[in-house]
């Protein structure tokens, strides 16, 4: 069974109103006083960073990956719930949480610790309080609105490999950035948003079925991290930029590229410049 798999499997147990048919980046939660935003990602040694990487990095990418879903709905981070593996460097551990809670202002609400053998995992979730309601969704796109994305595709793949080859700067991949103040300026103007953490066609491809649509991309407009290797840059994936719709006559209220536009849903959820694409496979990173 693959993660998506499994996670269609989990669709048919009870589900939370909250949960958005487990069809989004984080869980809507309104408690009356507020609307908290929840999100959990776990960050697994081999998979998610190499074992020779800094502890520091795997703590900054650890809370940043879950910060950019709390981005996604437009909220504002409360605190987070660390699960934390002894055994690696925990030393460089602690002072990478420092660093990145300090750098978002956020704070630490607890967790559990436990110790283990490598390859380790670590496991947080965030928390946060909608800014706008109602809270954007992947399922809102209508035909006619812009496809928007902020920065670069591909930067995190190219990071990687600068990581790997030790020549170049890994910092998109190590020390990747949630786009809180954009998700939240873009909330109350979007009709959907999400981050890109699969791989811009593949997060383009959900984002299409949960709104019963279809994404029309146009790739030469993607701004991605290498033109000669558009088609890695745009399926690799960790790369925590915004992915959103626009009503047409919106101006785009951040920094970000017009990439498509909405249609009805057609044939296939999602036109890669003109070319239907009815399968999502190869799109993006699918655990497995
Ligand atoms: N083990 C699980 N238990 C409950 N819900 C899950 C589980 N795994 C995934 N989900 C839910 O499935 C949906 C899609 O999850 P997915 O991990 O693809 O989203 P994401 O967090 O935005 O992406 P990424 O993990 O790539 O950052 C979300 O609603 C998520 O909460
Ligand atoms: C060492 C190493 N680091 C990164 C990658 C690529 N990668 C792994 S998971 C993922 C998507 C986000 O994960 P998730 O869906 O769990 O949030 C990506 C792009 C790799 N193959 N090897
Ligand atoms: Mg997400």
């Amino acid at each position: 069974m693959n993660e998506t798999d499994f996670i269609a499997a989990l669709r048919a147990l009870p589900l939370h109103p909250g949960a958005r048919g487990l069809k989004d980046d984080a869980a809507v939660l309104d408690i009356g006083s507020e609307i908290l935003v929840l999100t959990h990602d776990v960050l697994v040694e081999g998979r998610h960073y190499l074992p020779s990487q800094d502890m520091a990095d795997v703590a900054w990418k650890l809370v940043a990956t879950n910060l950019s879903d709390l981005a996604a709905k437009g909220a504002r981070p409360l605190g987070v719930l660390l699960g934390h593996m002894l055994g690696g460097d925990d030393a460089r551990f602690l002072a990478g949480l420092d660093e990145v809670l300090s750098h978002y202002g956020v704070t630490l609400l607890g967790g559990d610790t436990v110790a283990g053998d490598a390859p380790r995992s670590f496991g947080l979730t965030a928390i946060g309080a909608a800014t706008h309601t109602p809270v954007p969704s992947r399922a809102g796109a209508q035909p006619g609105d812009a496809l928007w994305v902020t920065g670069t595709i591909g930067a995190a793949l190219l990071g990687f490999e600068a990581l790997r080859s030790g020549t170049g700067d890994p910092a998109a991949y190590t020390r990747p950035l949630a786009r809180l103040p954009e998700g939240e300026t873009l909330a109350p103007h979007v009709s959907a948003m999400m981050d890109v953490s699969d791989g811009l066609l593949l997060d383009a491809f959900r984002m299409a079925e949960a709104s019963g649509v279809s994404l029309a991309i146009d790739s030469a407009a993607v701004p991605v991290g290498e033109k000669a290797r558009s088609m890695d840059c745009l399926t690799w994936g960790d790369d925590y930029e915004l992915l959103f719709t626009l009503p047409a006559e919106t101006p785009c209220p951040v920094a970000a590229t017009l990439i498509g536009a909405v249609e009805p849903r057609g044939f296939a959820p999602l036109f890669v410049d003109g070319e239907a694409v009815a399968n999502p496979q190869g799109l993006g990173y699918v655990h497995r």
